[in-house]
């Protein structure tokens, strides 16, 4: 079983327009709104190829109650909060280009922060084979959240797989102890603060936050497919060209691939690209279901020439 926490969930609004006009009225083609937050992506995208999977999520208000209707029959632990869930927006165009306009989401109050992780607790002395910790972090909650919820994870021994950014991530990170750190490269150029236009670069980041003492780090880079680095070992692989509808919950799908089974890494990484793949081909925040997904179109390399321009690749 594959738990998540969404600290800060949300009710994603797509409008699927030609081209986006700064100042202009468009007309808008289709609409959507789905439940979205990144933990919450990553458990709806593993209930769907059937893997057992628990989400933890604060709701509130009418965003919450509309959020609660569309996680549908999705497993779940719901803390009540005070606040108002967020709804965060995404407009796409008709080449695929997506822009996302995130709410910052409501405030959160000590006591609904110390109920999200009484919840998780409870969770994670279940024995899930993972935890998955994901997504930016509401007012009102330390940046240190994902710090105690490493510790948590490590006093019942269940491995964490965190992606977040900023300074949630930075914390985490430099604390360690986490089994797989999700960052896509623009947040671990941020975190190790400075450009890696290489494949050598990003594979030098990424060991440093390994000497942090974290055991592995997957680095989704869009388009140019994903690196995956742990101790011993450093892996590329990109999927096929498609046609990109919605970039949007890409990487939560990477990672739910990532953890759908227990495998060698080439092959967790396989799924991970297969899975952020589909993802892209699909409208707003849809998440691939099986049939979506073609991992035969795969091939991890091993050791990637360490000169290979991220660009290009
Ligand atoms: N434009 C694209 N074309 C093909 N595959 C893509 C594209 N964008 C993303 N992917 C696939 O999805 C994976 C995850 O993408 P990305 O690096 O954009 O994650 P992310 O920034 O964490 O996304 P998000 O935060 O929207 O979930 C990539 O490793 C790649 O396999
Ligand atoms: O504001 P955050 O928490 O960083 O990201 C939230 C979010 O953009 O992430 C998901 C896609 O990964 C969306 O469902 C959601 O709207």
């Amino acid at each position: 079983m594959i738990l998540t926490l969404t600290p800060n969930p949300s009710v994603d609004h797509t409008l699927e327009v030609d081209s986006l006009v700064r100042g202009e009225v468009l007309r808008v083609h289709a609409t959507r709104a789905q439940a979205g937050g990144k933990g919450v992506n990553v458990s709806r995208a593993l209930l769907g190829a059937g893997v057992p999977t628990r989400a933890v999520l604060p709701v509130g208000g009418g965003g919450g109650a509309e959020l609660t209707s569309l996680l549908g029959d999705l497993p779940r632990v719901a803390v009540p909060i005070d606040g108002e869930t967020r709804g965060n927006v995404t407009v796409t165009e008709a080449d695929g280009t997506t822009t996302k306009l995130n709410a910052a989401g409501p405030a959160l109050s000590a006591e609904e922060v110390e109920a999200l992780l009484a919840a998780l607790d409870d969770e994670l002395s279940r024995s899930p084979d993972w935890v998955v910790a994901s997504g930016s972090l509401p007012a009102g909650v330390p940046d240190d959240l994902y710090v105690r919820v490493a510790r948590l994870a490590a006093s019942y021994g269940v491995p964490l797989a965190l992606d977040t950014s900023g300074a949630p991530l930075a914390a985490a990170a430099a604390a360690g102890s986490i089994a797989l750190l999700k960052p896509n490269h623009e947040e671990l150029s941020a975190l190790v603060d400075r450009a890696l236009p290489t494949v050598g670069t990003v594979t030098e980041a990424a060991r440093e936050v390994l000497s942090w003492g974290n055991e592995a780090v997957l680095v989704t880079l869009g388009s140019h497919g994903a690196l995956l680095v742990t101790g011993q070992d450093v892996f590329w692989a990109r999927g096929p060209r498609v046609r990109t509808r919605s970039t949007v919950g890409a990487g939560d799908s990477a990672l739910a691939g990532f953890l759908s089974r227990e495998d060698t890494p080439q092959e967790r990484l396989r799924q991970a690209v297969a899975w952020g793949t589909a993802a892209v081909a699909l409208p707003g925040t849809t998440v691939p279901q099986p049939d979506d997904v073609a991992t035969d179109s795969v091939s991890p390399v091993t050791e990637p020439d360490p000169l290979w321009r991220i660009e290009k690749l």
